[in-house]
């Protein structure tokens, strides 16, 4: 197994649910993760689907270091130095072109590529990949596809993010092949943009505390 794909299930093991957050204001970006970690979810995923993504994903490199900070939404080739050059410590991708799985294999940051389908996932494994992200989970097949792909594919490890809630999470964490589920509803957009963050923490102290399989 490659070191990068080591790092990536060591950080999912410290946590049963990888918050997928969307933020607006990067002042708020090192608090939040700060929250999170102090709630018993070290591993937070910062989508680059705002303007200020990538400052955010700065403020949380340096107001709090304690976090595993990941860059979600990476799209494209050129996103993939950015997001390491703002403090990102690996990559998620919604889905994996060749062209992008090629710059995620010769990248120097760890990454979990995305993928929907058997044949999505059997590409990534053939370049080196073994910790995939399957979304959206939940309209690809939930965790009888997880459970289904275990059988044929039983090195694979997979973070499915993507219509999974607290009430759903507990079905895929107890899928031998998932090493934790990812999602927005331990940080929804209503409570970030306002710092409800004692809000958030109950949030994600429930979702630390959800049991795995
Ligand atoms: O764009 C990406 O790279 C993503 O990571 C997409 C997110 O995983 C989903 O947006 C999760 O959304 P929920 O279904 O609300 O949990």
């Amino acid at each position: 197994m490659r070191a990068h794909d080591t790092f990536l299930l060591e950080a999912a093991a410290r946590a049963p649910v990888i918050p997928v957050v969307t933020i607006e204001d990067p002042h708020l970006a090192a608090e939040l993760a700060a929250t999170l970690v102090a709630a018993g979810l070290p591993v937070v995923e910062v989508t680059l689907r705002t303007p200020r993504a990538l400052d955010a994903i700065r403020a949380i490199a340096h107001g709090a270091p304690e976090a595993i900070v990941l860059a979600g939404t990476i799209v494209s080739p050129s996103q993939i130095g950015e997001a390491a050059d703002a403090g990102a410590t690996g990559i998620v991708t919604p889905g994996t072109s060749p062209r992008l799985a090629d710059a995620l294999a010769e990248a120097q940051i760890p990454a979990m590529p995305g993928c929907a389908t058997v044949s999505e996932a059997m590409a990534l494994h053939e370049r080196g990949f073994s910790v995939l992200k399957l979304f959206p989970a939940a309209a690809s097949g939930g965790p009888a596809w997880l459970k289904g792909i275990a059988g044929p594919l039983p090195s694979l490890r997979f973070c499915p993010t993507g219509g999974i809630d607290a009430q759903s999470a507990p079905a895929y964490l107890a899928c031998p092949n998932v090493v934790c589920v990812g999602g927005t509803w331990v940080t929804p957009n209503a409570l970030v943009a306002k710092g409800d963050f004692a809000a958030i923490a109950r949030l994600a102290r429930e979702a630390a505390a959800l049991p795995r399989g």
